[in-house]
C-alpha cells in the first residue's frame, strides 16, 4: 500500500514495531481473516541482504545505521564514566535480524518467579507449549553429533514444526567447539542436560537460529512474516516511524484509537478500531508510552507532554546481563578469527564455500556456551548475604528472589561463553564491531562470564518530546555491589578454566613463570580481589539483553502492564516485547521474546473470540 493511502485509514490492530515480537503478533493475528492488521516498522525489509542472512557476518552489523539503531548509554557512574554501545535491530525482524543467532532457554525457576510476582498464567508449565510452537529443530548429522557432543539435547522436548529453524553447523567445527564439552567434564561441572528440562548447568554447544537447508539466518522476518506476507488482512509499512498514540479520552479510561506516524517525510494519523500494540522493544516501547502521555507526570511536564495516565514505573526496572571477557594468546596451529582477518585468501575461500554450499565457517554462529551455579565459580568464604544490600531501584521482593536463585545449586548464576578470537573491551564505547575486529597482532581465545540475574536496576526515559531524539539509557551497571563481586570472582575462575587441559593445551603459557596463561596484550594481570573488582569495572560489557522497562507486575509493585499485557489505566493498548519481562532470565532471551509474543497472540485472539461469536461470524447464536 502506498504510504499516502494509509492516512485516516482504520485497522483492527496497529502494531508499532515490526521486530521480533511484532512480527509474531502480525503473523498470528492475521490467521484470523476477520482481523485487519497494520505493522509500522522504522527500518527496512532486509531479507536477502547477505550481511543479514550469512551467519558469519553478524559482528559487522553493529554501529551501521542501515541495520542498527546504535544507541549509547549514559556515562556509567560505577565504571568511571564509561559509555556502552547498545545495538538494537532496525528493520523487519528487529533485533532478531542482527543478533548472535544463539538459541538459548530460561530456567523453570525463572518463569515460576514471574508467576509468583503476581502473574498467574506465566509460570513454567504455562509457557512451555509456546517454546514447542516456536521451534523447528533439525537433528544433527553424525559428524556434528560427534564433533559438538550434542547428545545432551532431548529431541522429544523440542518443537519440530515451528517457525524458527534451530540447528548446528554441519562442518567447519573449530577446536574450541570440539574442546568445550570436554572442558566441562575436566572441570567437574554438572553433566549438561537439555535446557528444556528446566535446569541446565555445564558447558555445551547450543543450537543456533540457522536454516540448515541453505545455511541462512532464521529470524522473525524470514519465518513469521513470510508465513503471513500474502494475506490480504496484513499491511506492513517500513521506513515509517510511530510518533505517538492517539487517544479518545471521553470514556472512564483513555482509549488508544490509533497512532500518529511519520512516513515519507509527512505526518499522518491512522486509526485502530480494536487495539494499538507496542512492540518497539525495551528502549522504544517506554519511549512511545512517555511520548504519548503515560509516565511520570514531572518528566512529562518537563517536555510539555499532556498527561494521560500517571505511572512513574514506565521506563524503570531496566535489567541487563552484564558480562566480563578475558582473552589469551593461542599456540600456533590453532585457527582463530584473526587468521581470517590476516589472510584475505582464507576469507575469500570461506565466502566461496558458503556461496557454493551454504556451509563452511561463514555458516557457523556461536555455539560454545553454558551455565554455572554460584559455587562452581566463586571462591569459598564470601558472605553473599552480607552483599545483598537494599537499593532504592531494586524492590525488596526482587532482592529476596534474587538471593533465592543465587543460593540455589541448580540455578545458573553465570552464562559462560567462548570464542576463538580476541576482544578489546576498551573499545566498548566506540563500537561493538570494533571490539571484536581488533587490530592487535596475534591470535587469541576469549572467554566471558555474564550475570544471569543482575542486582543493578536502571532506567530508560525520554530526553525530549521528539521521537527522533534517542532516550536516555542508564543501565546503572555495577551500581549494586553484588554485581561487582560476582563478576570479580568470575575473572579468577576463568583463569582456572584455561589452565586446565584440554583447553590449556591450546593456549600459550605466560613467559613470567607465574603458571598462568599468556593474556592478550593490553590486558592487565590481576591477583587480588580488589584488582579483579577494578578490572571488572574496566572490562564489563553488554550481553545485549535489556528487559523490564514496561514490566508485567502488579501496578503498585512497579507494573506497567497486567497479565494480559494491557497498559494499566488505559483501554485498547498493550505492550508485547522484551520490555514486559518483570525480571530477567537465564541465557539469550530471544526464545522467550518469541514465546511471550505467541502467548500474547493467543490472549488477544481469545479477547475477541466472544465478539466473533456475538456477531454470528461463526454461525453461532447472538
Ligand atoms: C547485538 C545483539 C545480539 C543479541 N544476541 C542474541 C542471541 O544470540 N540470542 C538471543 O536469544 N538473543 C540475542 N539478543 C537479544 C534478542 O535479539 C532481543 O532481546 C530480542 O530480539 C528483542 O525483541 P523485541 O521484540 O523486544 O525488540 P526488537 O526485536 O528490537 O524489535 C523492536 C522493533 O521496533 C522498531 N521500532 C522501534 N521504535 C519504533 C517506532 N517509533 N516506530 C516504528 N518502529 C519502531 C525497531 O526498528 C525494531 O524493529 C541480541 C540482541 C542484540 C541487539
Amino acid at each position: 500500500m502506498a504510504h499516502s493511502a494509509l492516512s485516516n485509514k482504520s485497522f483492527d490492530f496497529i502494531i508499532a514495531g515490526g521486530g521480533t515480537a511484532g512480527l509474531v503478533l502480525a503473523s498470528r493475528l492475521t490467521e484470523n481473516p476477520d482481523f485487519n492488521v497494520l505493522v509500522i516498522e522504522a527500518g527496512s525489509d532486509r531479507r536477502g541482504d547477505p550481511m543479514i542472512s550469512t551467519p558469519g557476518t553478524f559482528l559487522q552489523l553493529y554501529g551501521n545505521k542501515k541495520y542498527d539503531w546504535d544507541f549509547k548509554t549514559e556515562p556509567q557512574k560505577s565504571e568511571n564514566g564509561a559509555v556502552h554501545c547498545w545495538p538494537r535491530g532496525k528493520g523487519l525482524g528487529g533485533s532478531s535480524m542482527i543478533n548472535f543467532l544463539m538459541y538459548s532457554h530460561c530456567s523453570k525457576s525463572d518463569l515460576n518467579i514471574w508467576r509468583d510476582l503476581g502473574n498467574p498464567g506465566w509460570g513454567w508449565t504455562d509457557i512451555i507449549p509456546y517454546f514447542q510452537r516456536i521451534e523447528r529443530m533439525h537433528l544433527p548429522s553424525d559428524p556434528t553429533r560427534t564433533a559438538l557432543s550434542t547428545e545432551y539435547i532431548q529431541p522429544s522436548l523440542r518443537g519440530t514444526s515451528g517457525m524458527i529453524h534451530t540447528s548446528w553447523q554441519s562442518d567447519a567445527f573449530s577446536w574450541a567447539q570440539e574442546t568445550w564439552p570436554k572442558q566441562s567434564k575436566a572441570m567437574g561441572y554438572p553433566t549438561s542436560t537439555d535446557p528444556r528440562t528446566g535446569t541446565s548447568l555445564g558447558l555445551f554447544n547450543q543450537l543456533t537460529c540457522v536454516d540448515p537447508k541453505d545455511g541462512t539466518r532464521s529470524y522473525a522476518a524470514t519465518s513469521y512474516f513470510v508465513a503471513a506476507e500474502g494475506r490480504k488482512n496484513l499491511t506492513v509499512v517500513t521506513e515509517s516511524v510511530v510518533k505517538k498514540i492517539l487517544w479518545d479520552t471521553s470514556g472512564s479510561k483513555p482509549r488508544a484509537i490509533g497512532v500518529e506516524m511519520e512516513t515519507n517525510s509527512s505526518t499522518i494519523q491512522v486509526q485502530a478500531t480494536k487495539e494499538v500494540l507496542l512492540s518497539a522493544g525495551t528502549i522504544q516501547s517506554p519511549q512511545l508510552l512517555e511520548l504519548s502521555g503515560i509516565g511520570d507526570p514531572t518528566l512529562l511536564q518537563t517536555h510539555d507532554i499532556p498527561l494521560v495516565v500517571s505511572n512513574p514505573s514506565v521506563g524503570e526496572n531496566l535489567q541487563e546481563h552484564p558480562m566480563v571477557v578475558l582473552s589469551w594468546t593461542t599456540k600456533p596451529g590453532h585457527p582463530t578469527a584473526e587468521h581470517l582477518r590476516d589472510d584475505p585468501s582464507l576469507l575469500a575461500q570461506a565466502m566461496d564455500t558458503y556461496a557454493k554450499t551454504g556451509g563452511g565457517p561463514m555458516a557457523a554462529a556461536v555455539t560454545t556456551t553454558g551455565f554455572l551455579d554460584l559455587h562452581s565459580v566463586t571462591r569459598p568464604g564470601t558472605d553473599w548475604s552480607a552483599l545483598a544490600t537494599p537499593d532504592t531501584h531494586l524492590p525488596q521482593r526482587q532482592l529476596d528472589l534474587l538471593m533465592t536463585q543465587l543460593e540455589d545449586k541448580k540455578e545458573a548464576v553465570y552464562q559462560v561463553s567462548a570464542i576463538p578470537s580476541g576482544n578489546t573491551p576498551s573499545l566498548r564505547g566506540i563500537g561493538n564491531s570494533a571490539m571484536f575486529f581488533h587490530s592487535v597482532p596475534g591470535n587469541y581465545f576469549s572467554m566471558s562470564c555474564g550475570l544471569m540475574h543482575a542486582f543493578s536496576r536502571g532506567s530508560v526515559h525520554i530526553k525530549s518530546s521528539n521521537v527522533h531524539d534517542y532516550p536516555e539509557i542508564d543501565p546503572r551497571y555495577l551500581s549494586h555491589p553484588m554485581d561487582v563481586e560476582l563478576l570479580a570472582h568470575s575473572l579468577f575462575h576463568m583463569k582456572e578454566v584455561v589452565k586446565t587441559p584440554p583447553l590449556a593445551d591450546f593456549l600459550k603459557d605466560a613467559s613470567d613463570g607465574s603458571g598462568e596463561k599468556e593474556f592478550m596484550p593490553g590486558l592487565k594481570p590481576f591477583s587480588t580481589l580488589a584488582e579483579a573488582r577494578e578490572l571488572a569495572k574496566e572490562r564489563q560489557l553488554t550481553m545485549y539483553h535489556p528487559t523490564g522497562t514496561c514490566a508485567m507486575l502488579p501496578r503498585e509493585e512497579g507494573g506497567v502492564v497486567d497479565t494480559e499485557l494491557r497498559v494499566y489505566g488505559t483501554e485498547g493498548l498493550r505492550v508485547v516485547d522484551a520490555s514486559v519481562f518483570p525480571m530477567n532470565v537465564q541465557g539469550n532471551i530471544m526464545s522467550l521474546v518469541y514465546a511471550v509474543a505467541e502467548k500474547a497472540s493467543d490472549v488477544i485472539k481469545e479477547t475477541y473470540a466472544g465478539e466473533r461469536k456475538a456477531n454470528g461470524v461463526d454461525g453461532t447464536s447472538h
